[in-house]
Parts: C-alpha cells; sequence; structure tokens
C-alpha cells in the first residue's frame, strides 16, 4: 500500500500522522499576498545556466511525472537571487487539477492557476548527497513556476507526447537531451521564501523561488498529464492521476520578499 496519496484516506489533510512536520513552521506550499510582501532591494536576479542541461529520463512516481537530470557535476545550475551557492539541477515535475483553474500548489491573492512546474535543485557545494541536502535548511531551491491555459506550448509537447511511455506508476523511460530553459516565460521576476517539499516527506529545506509570470499552455496538454495514472500496471483498481497538489499552509510568521521593480 502507499504511505500517502492526495486521496479523501491518504491525502494532505492526514499527512502528519505519518509525517509530524507537515504541522511545521516552515510548511510549503503557501498563499503568495503580494502587497503584504516585503521588496529586498539586496536580492539580485536569479541566474540560470541550463546549457550543458541535458535530461536523462522520464518517470511516474506515482505522484507525478518526473523528469531526471545527471546531478554529478555542475552542468546546470541555478544561482544568485535568495541563494549563497550555486544549486544543482536534480529533477523536474508538475503539479495539476481535474480542470481549469485549479491545480497550482502556490496560489496568489488567494488565485490558482491550472498547474505548477518545480524545477529541484540542491546544495552541492555545501552537501554530498542530495539526501542529505534534502533534510537541511539551505539544501534545496525548487523554482516553481505557474502554467495558466491558453494556446499550445510549443516545447511542452515534447514532454506530454512521451507520457504514454510512463502511464502507470514505477514506470520510467530514457528522456534525453530536453533542457527546461524552454519552459520558462520570460521574465524571471519571483517572490521568496523558506519553505518545504510539498509532498511527504515534507522537509523543511527549501528555498523557494515562485516566478510571477506563468506561462501558457492548451487545456489539451494538460488533459495529457491527467492520462497518467496513479497506479501501478499490476493493479486492478485504475485511478487517474489528477489533483496531485497540496493546498496552501499557514504562513507562521514568515516574510515573503519580492525582487521585481
Ligand atoms: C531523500 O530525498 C527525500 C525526497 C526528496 N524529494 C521527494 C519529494 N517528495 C519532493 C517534493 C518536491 S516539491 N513538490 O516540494 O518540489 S521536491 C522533492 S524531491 O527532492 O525529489
Ligand atoms: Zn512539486
Amino acid at each position: 500500500g502507499n504511505l500517502w496519496g492526495y486521496g479523501k484516506e491518504d491525502g494532505p489533510s492526514v499527512w502528519h500522522k505519518n509525517y509530524p512536520v507537515a504541522q511545521g513552521d516552515r510548511q510549503s506550499p503557501i498563499d503568495i499576498v503580494p502587497h503584504q510582501a516585503s521588496h529586498d532591494p539586496s536580492l539580485g536576479p536569479v541566474v540560470l545556466n541550463y546549457d550543458q542541461c541535458t535530461s536523462i529520463k522520464i518517470a511516474n512516481n506515482g505522484h507525478s511525472v518526473v523528469v531526471e537530470f545527471d546531478d554529478s557535476d555542475d552542468r546546470s545550475v541555478i544561482r544568485g537571487g535568495p541563494l549563497d551557492n550555486p544549486y544543482r539541477l536534480k529533477q523536474f515535475h508538475f503539479h495539476w487539477g481535474v480542470k481549469g483553474c485549479h491545480g497550482s500548489e502556490h496560489t496568489v491573492a488567494g488565485n490558482s492557476y491550472a498547474s505548477e512546474l518545480h524545477l529541484v535543485h540542491w546544495n552541492a557545494v555545501k552537501y554530498t548527497t542530495f539526501g542529505e541536502a534534502a533534510t537541511a535548511p539551505d539544501g534545496l531551491a525548487v523554482l516553481g513556476i505557474f502554467l495558466q491555459t491558453g494556446d499550445d506550448h510549443r516545447w511542452l509537447n515534447m514532454i506530454t507526447d512521451a507520457l504514454y511511455t510512463v502511464k502507470f506508476k514505477g514506470s520510467a523511460a530514457d528522456f534525453k537531451g530536453f533542457n527546461p530553459k524552454c519552459l520558462l516565460p520570460s521574465s524571471l521576476h519571483y517572490w521568496t521564501y523558506l519553505g518545504s517539499l510539498t509532498t511527504p516527506p515534507l522537509h523543511e529545506s527549501v528555498i523557494w523561488i515562485v516566478v510571477k509570470d506563468p506561462i501558457t499552455v492548451s487545456e489539451k496538454q494538460l488533459g495529457k498529464l491527467r492520462t497518467l495514472l496513479f497506479t501501478g500496471e499490476e493493479e486492478d483498481q485504475r485511478t487517474r492521476m489528477e489533483n496531485n497538489f497540496r493546498p496552501p499552509q499557514l504562513l507562521k510568521g514568515r516574510n515573503v520578499l519580492w525582487s521585481f521593480r
């Protein structure tokens, strides 16, 4: 059986039973209230060096679809902004709803987007392994990108066309040469705050960098994400992968900073 999920019996409202940190002081996601955020003039731009970036494989981990990268060197890093070191790209994945306007994890003044892309990076300067970084207070940096519905996103098709290869939980396939730079909006103005993984084990190890401007994808492309299954090939009960997002958590006195003018 699965330890946790997004259903009524195993969803976000009961995660605290197996993962007490779910009720901690720096949980994610949050509702970002722009006029309550503070401008920090010392916050510079976020810089992505994804040029040598190459994906390795695509996988269905039973909670989302994940594209994994070779993080054995500093070929794909994020730096600047709130970060004191370069952080290495490890994987990216998505969260989405069942239709239209719900599906993102972070919200902005109470408004949800249809989906949210998370690019997960780790601090390989201070920590030796990803696992060690994933439990350290400054171990991970996740870049969050909102997805709104509209026209087809030309490059997202490379991912949605590969989803049939990872329909079932536990499936994986080669997925080489994809550079996620093509999934970013033109402006990287962002909000930043100290938070956590938004799925169990919910470690409070993430410096969140949430980009203000969304990218646009089509309802058809989002629909392809929903053809994935939470369940494995061997299970007779097929459950469509949808609404795999955690709702906003209490801010508990944290400061949200913003960079843009
Ligand atoms: C040993 O590592 C512990 C597991 C860490 N990871 C598992 C997640 N559930 C997870 C969630 C993430 S999210 N939704 O906050 O970006 S990133 C991420 S992850 O960094 O890939
Ligand atoms: Zn995520």
